[in-house]
């Protein structure tokens, strides 16, 4: 097996001295691979961003280990640098007054590129991040959307093996996400390891393999997509409107995987929406016994979305 692109050891960081400490990783153990996109999940406050600084070594952890593809992040840090590209959202690191392109040869210059890759390199970080027409331009006239793509190609500009990417999307239109997320996608095929913190779930779900849930310093759940959404006990929602009198929903009617909610829109009209934690053939069965005698209009079944789970599981690792 080849060994992992990431890999963290009971890695503990703690802020402030004395009585006043604060743990924000608690002996995190985790792993990446090349080629994979982990995404790291977590509430407010749950040590994402620690974790992802401490893996681009601009902070030091309090103990454990964690290795970038293969270099310890505190004793070979200067190797980390070479292997990593660090994206961060928003506006942190450009130079606005520069063009674009002489953004992209200061931050080569300072991965130690040579002056011979240096122009190959910024020339194909431009072109694959499809900014060549606006690469004489300053940054300060580029939107969002070109920011951010400035970001992801100062980044790739070292060919790194490992990219982390702290909230990629943050403030981009639909349209610009959606072209950041193929290029992520691009990387991803050509066996760069990926590990993304992000408050858009679109991202997610569109973007990772597997999920990472951060919560109160320690990973607590490290499962594919499918299985994030099986534990958090949500399946799919039914939702069936009708008229005139609703179904009793009453827990004798009810098998305990499903949680029902009937509201009313307009006095003559009903709304129930049954959550589910399987979809099985008993939820047919339970369709038929429910709906019998009544008036229905409209039935639709909804698989649940990432959001849903994800608040879900917090809901419950929240003490
Ligand atoms: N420099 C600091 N000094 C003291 N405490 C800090 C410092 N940086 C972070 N913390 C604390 O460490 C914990 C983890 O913070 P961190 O920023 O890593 O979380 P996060 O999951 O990235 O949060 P967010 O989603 O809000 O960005 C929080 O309790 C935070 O208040």
């Amino acid at each position: 097996m080849s060994p992992a692109a990431i890999r963290v050891d009971a890695l503990t960081r703690t802020y402030g001295q004395r009585s006043k400490t604060v743990t924000a990783l608690d002996g995190v153990c985790m792993q990446v691979g090349y080629g994979e996109v982990v995404a790291l999940l977590g509430v407010n406050g749950s040590g994402k961003t620690t974790l992802i600084k401490i893996l681009s070594t601009l902070l030091l952890p309090t103990s454990g280990s964690a290795l970038v593809d293969g270099h310890d992040v505190v004793r070979r840090a200067k190797q980390v640098r070479r292997a990593t590209g660090v994206v961060f959202g928003g506006d942190r690191g450009l130079y606005t007054r520069l063009t674009g392109r002489d953004n992209l040869r200061f931050f080569g210059m300072l991965a130690g590129l040579g002056r011979r890759d240096l122009a190959s390199s910024v020339d194909a970080a431009l072109e694959q991040m499809n900014l060549t027409g606006a690469a004489g331009k300053r940054v300060e006239t580029y939107s969002r959307g070109m920011r951010q793509r400035l970001h992801l190609a100062i980044g790739l500009m070292a060919s790194p093996k490992v990219l982390l990417l702290d909230e990629p999307t943050v403030g981009l239109d639909p349209v610009e996400s959606q072209r950041l997320r193929t290029a992520i996608l691009q990387l991803r095929s050509r066996g760069v390891a990926i590990l993304l913190t992000s408050h858009y779930l679109l991202d997610v779900e569109k973007l990772a393999t597997r999920v990472l849930l951060l919560s109160g310093g320690r990973i607590q759940e490290d499962l594919t997509l499918a299985e994030f959404v099986r534990v958090s006990g949500h399946a799919a929602t039914v939702t069936i409107r009708g008229r005139g009198a609703a179904p009793p929903l009453t827990a004798d009617r009810l098998p305990p995987s499903v949680t029902a909610r009937c509201t009313r829109p307009e006095p003559a009209t009903w709304v129930v929406d049954l959550h589910l934690r399987e979809w099985s053939g008993d939820t047919f069965r339970l369709l038929d016994t429910l709906l019998a005698g009544v008036k229905v209009d409209d039935v639709q079944v909804r698989e649940t979305r990432l959001e849903e789970a994800f608040e879900a599981i917090s809901t419950r690792l929240t003490p």
